[in-house]
């Protein structure tokens, strides 16, 4: 029975979808590192929000792992690497909080510029200090927004609503898209220099980590506000640290913290700084949202293999997922073949879609072939990690569409480069929806492949086909199928032999000993 380990704090109605669908789920929250390394073996999925660290020892003891499904956005805590290599998907899910994370940010703007957490707090202690909480407006200050994407263009379209300018900075923001959130697109400096107020809304990545600090304090303007729902590593909480003692920055409101849970930071008690424990996506409506998403995109995969919001893997709906089905297996088959037959260095892999496959999403199609193709090499492959391993030995990959029919209505075919020669073998649906192959070394031949076969080749002389079955009879194998192809009469002919139980390597000894017989392979299926 499919499990899935849900080691965060979710909504139970993540539990509930998991078990309508026939996945046995246990909730575990607050395990120790060491709890989850010994819990994790026993699941096919993992679902977790922030809390959890999903950490390449975690993946190396995740012996049956499929899938990690984070109910949000930030998957700083998965390593999708190691993941990667594990051939574990990782999937999040990318707006379920958008607007309420958002919104946590305006709520944190308004607080930041007009002290109401202290406010609040110094009024319930009887001190009616009205003079000490001088603010600031909002109205037609400027905004700096950096990372426009979901979160960081629904605060900006918030800010425009409370008549705030809005400039963002965002390196992939296009012109056209800017236009269209009404934000003017700038560079860093430049926002740095004109805004009043600024936001932070990148994911954690090198590139962003420590954007803001001492470097970026110093082009800001005197008595600008900060606000940081996205992550603690953003900002160098030392350097912000000094900017707000100096005067240099007026106000800090930060969700998000270098290390958390935060129980100590140096920024904690400044009474400048307006602090929450990570709560941008904490509302009931986010919380809803991620977690009823991410039972169904964890149980779609699981159940149906359809792949959605996966951070290492192609999307594939689940109606297309039916419609792959029977490709999968065809690509599978036809990347196994050629590996099988492939004893040389991998330099190139082509693949030829042709015929009705091409109305179909190729990108899973490609990565089965070549998990298929590398796994005679390798034992840890699989589809999520096949084209990551691929790339990493520099093996090329070129796949290419031939929307027309040739003489079959659709047919995949595989071309294997070593250093010493290039093979091909290709297959097609029939009727039945079955894989056949169809092509072996560009020698039409049709075959069903089946556990055990055993591929040979040959001259095509007289005599060779009984001189097989008797050694095979002589053996105790019994043929289930004979697939016969030749590149011309007295040419190049290919055997491809289904036979019930696996021969053994006296059988492939004799078989090659036979007249004619240039090549004889076991492969398995
Ligand atoms: N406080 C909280 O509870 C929550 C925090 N978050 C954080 O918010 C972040 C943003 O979320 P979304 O807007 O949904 O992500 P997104 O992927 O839609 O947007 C991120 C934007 O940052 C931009 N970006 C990347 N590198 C950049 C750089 N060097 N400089 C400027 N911009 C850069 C990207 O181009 C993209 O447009 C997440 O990565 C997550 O860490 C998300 C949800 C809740
Ligand atoms: O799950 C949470 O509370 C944190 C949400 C978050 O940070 C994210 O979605 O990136």
């Amino acid at each position: 029975m499919v499990k899935v380990l849900i080691s965060d704090k979710l909504s139970p109605l993540a539990k509930e979808i998991f078990e309508k669908r026939g996945i046995q789920t246990d909730q575990i929250v607050g395990m120790t590192p060491e709890e989850l390394i010994a819990k994790i073996p026993e699941y096919d999925g993992l679902a977790i929000r922030s809390a959890t660290k999903v950490t390449p020892e975690v993946l190396a003891a995740a012996e049956n792992l499929k899938v990690v499904g984070r109910a949000g956005i930030g998957v700083d805590n998965v390593d999708i690497k190691a993941a990667t290599a594990n051939g574990v998907v990782v999937m999040n899910t990318p707006f379920g909080n958008s607007i309420t994370t958002a919104e946590h940010a305006i709520a944190m703007m308004f607080a930041v510029a007009r002290q109401i957490p202290q406010a609040n707090e110094s009024t319930h202690a009887g001190k009616w200090e009205k003079s000490k909480f001088m603010g600031v407006e909002l109205t037609s200050k400027t905004l700096g927004v950096i990372g426009c994407g979901n979160i960081g263009a629904i605060a900006a379209d918030r800010a425009l609503g409370l008549k705030m300018k809005v400039v963002a900075f965002d390196p992939f923001l296009s012109q056209e898209r800017a236009e269209e959130i009404g934000v003017e697109k700038v560079e860093l400096d430049e926002l740095l220099s004109r805004a009043d107020f600024i936001t932070l809304h990148t994911p954690l990545t090198d590139s962003t980590r420590g954007i803001i600090g001492k470097d970026a304090f110093a082009k800001m303007k005197d008595g600008v506000r900060i606000i940081n729902c996205a992550r603690g590593g953003l900002i160098d909480e030392e350097a912000l640290k000094e900017a707000l003692d100096s005067g240099k920055v007026a106000g800090a409101a930060l969700d998000v913290f270098a290390v958390e849970p935060a129980k100590e930071n140096a920024l904690f008690g400044h009474e400048k700084v307006v602090a929450t424990p990570h709560l941008g996506a904490s509302t009931t409506e986010a919380q809803v949202n991620v977690a009823v998403q991410v039972a169904e995109q964890m149980a779609d995969y699981l159940l149906d293999g359809a792949v959605t919001n996966a951070l290492n893997m192609p999307s594939v709906s689940a109606e297309e997922a039916t419609r792959l089905n029977p490709y999968m297996k065809l690509a599978g088959e036809l990347g196994s073949f050629a590996g099988q037959l492939t004893e040389n260095a991998l330099q190139k892999i082509q693949i030829e879609y042709q015929g009705d496959v091409t109305e179909l999403n190729i990108r899973p199609l490609t990565a089965i072939v070549v998990e298929g193709l590398l796994q005679p090499l390798m034992d840890s492959v699989n589809m999520v990690n096949a084209m990551a391993i691929a790339k990493e030995r520099d093996i090329e990959i070129i796949e290419s569409k031939n929307e027309g029919e040739g003489d079959y209505h659709t047919m995949i075919k595989v071309s294997v480069t070593t250093d010493k020669q290039t093979r091909s073998v290709a297959g097609t649906l029939f009727a039945d929806r079955r894989p056949r192959i169809v092509e072996v070394k560009d020698i039409r031949l049709e075959a069903e492949l089946s556990h055990d076969m055993l591929y040979v080749t040959n001259e095509d002389l007289p005599g060779f086909i009984g001189a097989l079955g008797t050694v095979l009879g002589d053996a105790g194998l019994n043929i289930a199928t004979f697939s016969l192809g030749r590149a011309a009469e007295g040419g190049e002919a290919i055997a491809l032999v289904s036979i019930d139980q696996p021969a053994s390597d006296e059988v492939l000894a004799k078989v090659q000993a036979l007249p004619h017989v240039r090549q004889v392979k076991a492969l398995k299926f």
